[in-house]
């Protein structure tokens, strides 16, 4: 990493420091700025993390290095935000550039008290130990400590903060960071701050038309901006709104057109072995949702298609856990990911499955015709085959003894040894047996297809080269590296039952391994789509189509190279991927998510917790993780909450609405704008830029940042020029005050549109409040107009969001953390169908009854309603299987009283245990009781076909 910066900088000092503490290791290149040739960077200092990423504000890099835990506290955001807005300016002004302006003197003593009375009892600012909020706060104090005159001048009263920066001056890391970069003067040191933010921008007289009355906010007198940007927000405000594009409206298929941007957008398939996590939601479908919404609001032609992966062993696992079949399982998983994903406001045009019969079709068509091409051959494989199920053994079906020398572990994995950790060839398995029956399999030879990939490696390698530059970093790593270490046959048919036949006589009991159907499944959901699905996947020549696809990093090498390799082998003029979008993983609090074992937050939890899907798809966005594996944590989400969206966002935009209903009548009153405003709106023209260009990238995680700095500088904007003063003052300042709440409500709309692809519920929401309709993006032309001309009637204001509080946070951390280890309703690793799966299956088959009766009676196209119909019965005979497997179903008793009964002696045996432990009873005494309470919970969560909670970890913490 490399920090750039101006000499004798303190902001660069910070992050010198908090490098020391997170021991990453920085060099420092010294900028000279008189040196004008230089056009860029615009701020000093800066950090650049790699050649793709650059964090600009320098406390976002402190805490970007700084080693901080997760659920670190909201006072450290705070903090930093106020040390960046007051501390920080204040000193630049007053002591850098000699400003004799009261206002910022008395700020700044102030400041000085605030934090005298902050460190009151205690060694550090928010917690026991030294973090970010200290690193920053103390670079930017250093200078004036050092100077005798100033700091007798300014800090004599405040003995908790010399105490407290004399005792931050003694650890090692400060040490280190002040011996490598030298700070000469006080004066020195805050006019450099003040030159590395103003740098390489010429100082801007005002354009002609402007009127110079200037109430320029401190805030915003840092912020230099030039002549020729103020010009273009006087033009762009002056601009007839009418001017404006609209938003286009959707045809009723989408289709190809050879005069627009044809953008395809795809989200990796999930499996239907379980309800998808938070993970798997930020990687595929929710990244893809916002780059579609994106588009479609810059008016690009989008398609946008998604789906469930329902072949491979993942679904037979499922299917035997819980006693159904295939296909029902794939119905039941298949409803309850539409459902999670409806209600997490995913917009796909189509939201299909690989087991429709388009898929059988396309991947048996695609196979013949790299078959006849030349890029298949058979060999014949060793394989594991249980008589007494009569089938082949996929990995995840056998255990056995590990193989490997030294480790003795005789539950071995089909893949991977627990015992070692080392992977496992199943076929070399000690004494291995069938996971499903426990007999002993055999070894057994047949003939599978493979797909010649080193024959296809040359034209990969071309299209590569082409077609790479516009992936995501992560998925240029992994492509090229699967490129260089040269390609290998890859065998893509299996002996399974479950899946798409392989079409030639002899083979017709195999299936295609899932791998190679997969991504088929794009072209056969669109095929599902629309019969004219040909002229998104082998267009016309004069339709120019852009495929995105999004996943994580697991999925890279599938789309990087196998599906490629697939569609140029067959040389049909397929559409390959221009964009591979593939996120990092999402982690849950400190480890990894696991659909199998239950652990972390699930999209049904996520629905269950009455926070809004905009708050969940807010986080999830927020903490993206695109250039790095990123955590999901309980606190930072009530943190984000409250600071961002409450605080923030929604405390920028009520208080223009509700100041201009309150004084204005709803209505937007007539504007005068003078240099202050212009200067305000290039700043939010500037954020806009770099969203849209964040945006274009799929860089998501960045464009919501750029969000959140257009509602702080309107906070900043609204709180320097105090509207609510200037309505008692002159006629003059009552004009003002209408200008500035008629600006507020403008970028409030400018909001509403930018927000959408993120927030979608509450961007309508806020379209309703301002009373508008049809709010585009234009690429081509960025810039603020007015979208509210004055006369303009704005609707009824109210809170956008609403507070977190961290006591209910805390709970639902506890609740999901008691969702930890395993079910021990397993029995062999199977699960039998419980009460409350039966009732989900009862409240899908109700939805699906519903949306079947809704499309009949809309009179929509026949193949629409008849797939629906088919889900629903495949819904119904699951239910019916089901019931048959549930236990409650196989006692006499009504399963109600058995479990109100069980549920009694849950709580009778807890307080016999509780009783004992309190009484003070020997460990020997209450131990068996412990057991038989343990015995009596799994009875009773097998009944209900729930995973246990742990009497402990599920308590609320009191
Ligand atoms: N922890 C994770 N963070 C981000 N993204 C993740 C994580 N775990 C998985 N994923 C991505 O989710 C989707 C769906 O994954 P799933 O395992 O259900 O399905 C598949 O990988 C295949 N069926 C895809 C066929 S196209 C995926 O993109 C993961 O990369």
């Amino acid at each position: 990493m490399l920090i750039y910066t101006n000499e004798n900088n303190p902001a660069a000092l910070k992050l010198l420091i908090a490098a020391n503490y997170s021991g990453t290791n920085v060099d420092k290149k010294i900028i000279n700025v008189n040196d004008r040739t230089i056009q860029e960077p615009k701020h000093l200092p800066y950090l650049e993390v790699n050649e793709d990423s650059v964090i600009f504000v320098p406390n976002a890099a402190v805490w970007f290095l700084f080693p901080h835990p997760e659920n670190v506290s909201t006072a450290v955001n705070e903090w930093l935000e106020w040390e960046s807005t007051i501390l920080a300016p204040s000193l630049a002004h007053v002591i850098g550039a000699g400003s004799k302006n009261e206002k910022i003197k008395s700020r700044l003593t102030s400041s000085f008290k605030k934090l005298n009375n902050a460190l009151e009892n205690k060694l550090y600012f928010t917690e026991n130990n030294l973090n970010a909020s200290d690193v920053t706060i103390w670079a930017t104090l250093y200078p004036l400590y050092k100077d005798d005159v100033l700091s007798k001048e300014y800090l004599a009263d405040c003995s908790n903060l010399l105490k407290w920066i004399k005792n931050v001056e003694q650890s090692p890391q400060v040490k280190d960071a002040l011996n490598s970069f030298a700070i000469s003067s006080a004066t020195g040191a805050y006019q450099a701050l003040l030159t590395g933010a103003r740098y390489s921008l010429p100082t801007a007289p005002l354009p002609e038309n402007v009127s110079n009355v200037s109430n320029q906010s401190p805030q915003h007198q840092h912020e230099v901006v030039t002549n020729e940007e103020l010009q273009a927000a006087v033009n762009a405000w002056s601009k007839d709104v009418n001017q404006f594009p609209k938003l286009k409206s959707k045809p009723k298929v989408v289709l190809p057109n050879p005069s627009d941007r044809n953008i395809l957008i795809t989200s990796a398939l999930p499996y239907v072995n379980n309800v998808p996590h938070l993970g798997n939601i930020i990687g595929c479908v929710l990244s893809a949702d916002v780059f579609a919404r994106f588009c479609r609001i810059c008016n690009y032609n989008t398609l946008f298609i998604g789906g469930t992966d329902e072949y491979g062993t993942a679904t037979e696992t499922k299917a035997l856990e819980e006693g159904l079949s295939c296909q029902d399982i794939c119905s039941k998983y298949y409803a309850i990911h539409r459902d999670i994903y409806e209600w997490f406001n995913i917009s796909f045009d189509y939201f299909g499955r690989s087991s429709a019969p388009e898929q059988t079709e396309l991947c048996q068509d695609l196979f013949l015709q790299l078959n006849n091409n030349g890029f298949m051959f058979t060999e014949s494989v060793e394989q594991l085959h249980c008589e007494k199920c009569n089938r082949y053994l996929a990995d995840r079906f056998v255990e056995g003894g590990c193989p490997h020398p030294g480790c003795n572990y005789e539950d071995a994995r089909g893949d991977q040894c627990d015992g070692c950790g080392k992977l496992v060839n199943a076929v070399e398995l000690k004494n291995p047996r069938c996971k499903i029956c426990r007999s002993t399999p055999k070894l057994k030879t047949s003939q599978q297809f493979f797909i010649d990939l080193p024959k296809l490696e040359p034209l990969l390698l071309h299209w590569m080269k082409k077609s790479a530059p516009g992936w995501s970093n992560n998925a240029q790593v992994i492509g090229k590296s699967w490129l260089r270490e040269g390609l290998k046959p890859r065998c893509i048919t299996r002996d399974l039952k479950w899946g798409v036949p392989v079409p030639l006589n002899d083979f017709r009991d195999k299936v295609f391994y899932v791998w190679f159907d997969a991504p088929i499944g794009y072209m056969s959901i669109s095929k599902a789509y629309t019969e004219e699905w040909e002229q998104w996947w082998r267009p016309k020549p004069n339709h120019e189509i852009t495929l995105y696809q999004f996943m994580a990093k697991d999925n890279v090498p599938f789309h990087a190279v196998m599906f490629p390799a697939c569609l140029l082998g067959a040389n049909r003029g397929y559409t390959t991927v221009s964009h591979i979008m593939a996120t990092e993983y999402l982690n849950y609090e400190d480890g990894k998510f696991s659909k199998s074992r239950g652990v972390g937050v699930f999209g049904n939890d996520a629905r269950d917790t009455g926070i809004p899907s905009d708050v969940w798809r807010f986080y999830l966005l927020y903490v993206r993780p695109e250039s790095q594996d990123s955590s999901f944590s309980w606190a930072d989400l009530a943190t984000k909450n409250n600071s961002e969206l409450l605080n923030n966002l929604g405390n920028f935009i009520n208080r223009a609405l509700v100041f201009a209903k309150n004084n204005f009548n709803k209505t937007i009153p007539e504007m005068k704008l003078n240099k202050d405003d212009f200067t305000f709106l290039v700043l939010c023209t500037r954020e806009l830029n770099s969203y849209i260009s964040c945006l274009e990238k799929a860089k998501l995680r960045d464009g919501i940042r750029h969000i959140l700095s257009i509602s702080r500088h309107g906070n900043q904007y609204m709180q320097s020029n105090q509207p609510w003063v200037l309505l008692k003052g002159s006629p003059e300042d009552k004009i003002r005050a209408g200008t500035v709440v008629g600006v507020c409500c403008n970028i409030a709309c400018l909001l509403a549109t930018l927000l959408h692809p993120y927030m979608p519920n509450t961007s309508d929401i806020l379209k309703k409040q301002l009373n508008v309709t049809n709010t585009a993006l234009n690429p081509e032309s960025i810039e603020i107009t007015q979208f509210l001309p004055p006369g303009h009637t704005l609707g009824e204001p109210s809170p956008l969001f609403t507070k977190l509080e961290p006591s209910r946070v805390e709970e639902l951390k506890q609740k999901f953390a008691g969702k930890r280890g395993d079910s021990p309703v397993k029995m062999n690793g199977i699960k039998p169908m419980g009460i409350n799966d039966l009732k989900v299956l009862e409240a899908e088959i109700a939805k699906q009854e519903n949306k079947v009766k809704k499309l009949k009676s809309s009179r929509a196209d026949k193949k629409l309603w008849q797939a629906e119909e088919a889900i629903l019965v495949d819904l119904r005979k699951g239910l019916e299987h089901a019931q048959k497997s549930c236990p409650v179903n196989s006692v006499q008793e009504p399963a109600q009283e058995q479990i109100k009964k069980l549920e009694e002696e849950v709580s009778k045996q807890g307080s016999v245990v509780r009783k004992l432990k309190e009484g003070g009873a020997n460990k020997a005494d209450w131990q068996p009781e412990v057991t038989k309470l343990l015995e009596l919970k799994s009875k009773l969560a097998n009944l209900l076909g729930t995973p246990i909670v742990d009497g402990q970890k599920g308590k609320k913490k009191k």
